[in-house]
């Protein structure tokens, strides 16, 4: 399959030339997965992404594919009903990725906690493992004395322990599932094209959503794709591409707040496991520190966010909190801001004006100052003939749930997901978690299902999403370790090194016979192994590489996670793809200054 800067020409004719059934606005998990479970019923589906596929939230995560313990603290039961649920089947269609990864969660008797402690956790995992259906399993829960702890994590803070739960969560990369999936979607026909961003809809007769107005962000062309349906998964900026619609006005359904994580090489922070604990600042937050290739990297914050969306970036609050946490619970580390190898700040996409559930002090009978306001911007655009008496009756309608609405913090608000279409057309898919992407998708697709049948009397094909596996994930996913085993073999035969075919098959699953196929027919490139020249020429076919750090940053872990090899590879990997992109001296060079912003980015060049 070829999914190329080559093929991409083709694909965006053909965007321009077919009328779709479905058009996907935004290409991180929550499209991706849309767009995957589209194709796959026989869809015609195009995905558009103004970025990398994944450059959003979506591999900005805490890269754990998990239920959210904490948020039954939040009484958010629902939430984790349907994100613990999902673990399973995420690994069952993507066994490559997600891998089981224990938690553990050491307790303190700080005063004030504001977390668990033994009794509650024991309580918290238990309804954590049901809900999961991993009771009784070799994966069930269980608790650990202060002396237990300190055997497995010697350097945790010892004053105050009381012990810990351990329970099960898995390890993700987040920006390989969304590749994966996009792949599929590619595979069964989707019309999929990164660095594209829509700009505009377009309407028929009856002022409704017929297609979009879309500019090649590397050719500066603008075309118009036509469509039945849009679909908006845009994630933090699902209002601001709901704004594209000038005919009405849009109330805003996002809060989203800014997460960091920061890494280290692990022998400054040796933690043997995923390890997640209260702050000890008694503001309701927990921080991960979570051992990856050979670095630890932790966090994360959970802040309001105004600014740009694209690069929310880390700041030195985010860098003071999350030392100060980590130096307080790991107390002989006294980790420093020059300790930070790389880093990265992503923004949740969560949805305001949810008032928390009843539990949280449910409903209080007033309303907050911003739904206030909401109501008289609503009155004053009405009265200007700006918007319909409908708009205003759905902000006020919209009031009726938030009479509970208090400020929560930003902790507090539900990681839930929201599925609407509105008047003009247009289904928004907004919220969740990586976690149940596929149930997300699933919900969208029963209603593009019934819409497409009800208004284009269209049906499509029954599709299983639960047991469809993304790229790479074609194999039995109860025989993960046999499976690597065999398919690395296949990468020594190629002349790799059984370490580098090893680590090649456990990174690409299924499609890590391609690399090895790759590996046979190139030559390695000048200043690059063999190994590494596959990988990168896998990524330059197959997986639409355009740029050093789509390669660098998300369909490796090269910069975030091993860092200390990445100087070596860069200027040989800027040759190759200069060479296979045909890029003039004048590409070579700004591709190189882009990488140099990302790379300096993410190691804090600009805070130490
Ligand atoms: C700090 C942090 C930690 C998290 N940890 C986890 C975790 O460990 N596990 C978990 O399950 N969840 C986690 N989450 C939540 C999860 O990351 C998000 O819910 C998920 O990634 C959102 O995916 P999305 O596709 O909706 O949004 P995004 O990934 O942001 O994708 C939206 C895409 O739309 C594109 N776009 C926007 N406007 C346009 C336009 N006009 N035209 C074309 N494209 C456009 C953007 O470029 C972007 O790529 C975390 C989130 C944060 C911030
Ligand atoms: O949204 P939070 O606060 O649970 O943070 C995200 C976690 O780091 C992982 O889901």
């Amino acid at each position: 399959m070829e999914f190329s800067k080559k093929s991409r020409k083709n694909t965006i004719k053909s965007l321009q030339e077919e009328e779709l059934d479905l058009l996907v606005i935004g290409g991180g998990i929550t499209g991706a997965g849309v767009a995957l479970q589209a194709s796959a019923a026989g869809i015609k589906t195009g995905l558009i992404e103004m970025q990398d596929f994944a450059e959003g939230t979506s591999s900005r995560s805490t890269k754990l594919v998990h239920g959210g313990i904490r948020y039954l603290k939040n009484f958010d039961v629902e939430v984790v009903a349907d994100t613990v649920s999902e673990r399973a089947v995420v690994q069952q269609v993507a066994p490559h990725i997600p891998k089981p990864d224990p938690m553990l969660l050491p307790l303190y008797d700080d005063e004030g906690a504001t977390t668990f402690n033994m009794f509650s956790v024991k309580v918290a995992m238990d309804i954590y493992d049901r809900l999961a259906g991993v009771e009784n399993s070799a994966f069930a829960n269980y608790t650990l004395t202060p002396e237990e702890v300190l055997e497995r994590e010697p350097y945790i803070k010892k004053e105050g322990l009381l012990g810990a739960g351990v329970y099960l969560d898995f390890r993700n990369n987040d920006a390989r599932l969304v590749i994966d999936n996009v792949k599929k979607a590619v595979e069964d026909g989707a019309l999929a094209v990164s660095k594209m961003k829509v700009i505009g809809f377009t309407y028929d007769e009856n002022q409704k959503i017929n297609g979009v107005k879309a500019r090649d962000l590397l050719t500066d062309e603008v075309i118009e794709i036509k469509a039945k349906l849009v679909i908006n998964t845009s994630g933090p900026w699902v209002d601001k591409v709901r704004t594209l619609n000038f005919t009405r006005a849009v109330r805003p359904m996002m809060r989203p707040t800014k997460g960091v994580h920061l890494v280290v090489d692990a022998a400054k922070l040796p933690v043997p496991q995923p390890t997640y604990f209260d702050t000890g600042k008694h503001d309701g937050r927990m921080v991960f520190a979570i051992p990856r290739e050979n670095k630890t990297y932790f966090g994360t914050t959970d802040t309001d966010y105004k600014g740009d969306f694209a690069e929310p970036k880390v700041t030195q609050d985010d860098v003071d909190y999350l030392l100060e946490v980590i130096n307080f619970r790991y107390p002989e580390a006294n980790i420093t801001i020059n300790d930070i190898e790389s880093s990265w700040a992503g923004l949740r996409p969560l949805l305001g004006g949810n008032a928390g559930s009843d539990y949280n002090g449910g409903d209080n009978g007033t309303i907050s100052d911003k739904s206030f306001n909401d109501v008289l911007d609503a009155v004053v655009a009405y009265k200007e003939d700006k918007i319909s008496r409908e708009d205003v009756e759905n902000v006020l309608n919209h009031l009726e749930n938030s009479r509970g609405e208090k400020e929560l913090s930003p902790s507090q608000v539900s990681r839930g997901s929201l599925l609407e279409q509105e008047e003009d057309g247009l289904i928004t898919l907004a919220g969740g978690k990586i976690t149940d992407y596929r149930k997300m998708a699933e919900g969208a697709l029963e209603l593009i299902r019934t819409i497409l049948a009800d208004q284009y009397n269209e049906t499509f094909k029954e599709v299983d999403s639960k047991r469809y596996a993304i790229s790479g994930g074609e194999f039995d996913n109860t025989k993960v370790t046999e499976t690597v085993a065999k398919n690395a073999k296949v990468g020594i035969e190629a002349g790799l090194s059984e370490e580098e075919a090893t680590y090649i098959a456990d990174f690409y699953g299924m499609n890590s016979l391609k690399i090895f196929a790759l590996a046979k027919e190139i030559e390695a490139y000048p200043g690059l192994t063999l190994a590494e020249s596959a990988r990168l020429r896998y990524g330059l076919d197959e997986e639409i590489v355009l740029t050093p750090a789509d390669y660098f940053m998300r369909r490796t872990n090269h910069i975030l996670f091993q860092r200390d090899s990445l100087d070596d590879l860069i200027q040989p990997v800027v040759n190759a793809m200069a060479e296979y992109l045909e890029w003039n001296d004048e590409q070579k060079s700004s591709a190189l200054a882009e990488l140099d912003e990302v790379i300096s980015e993410s190691d804090l060049s600009y805070l130490k």
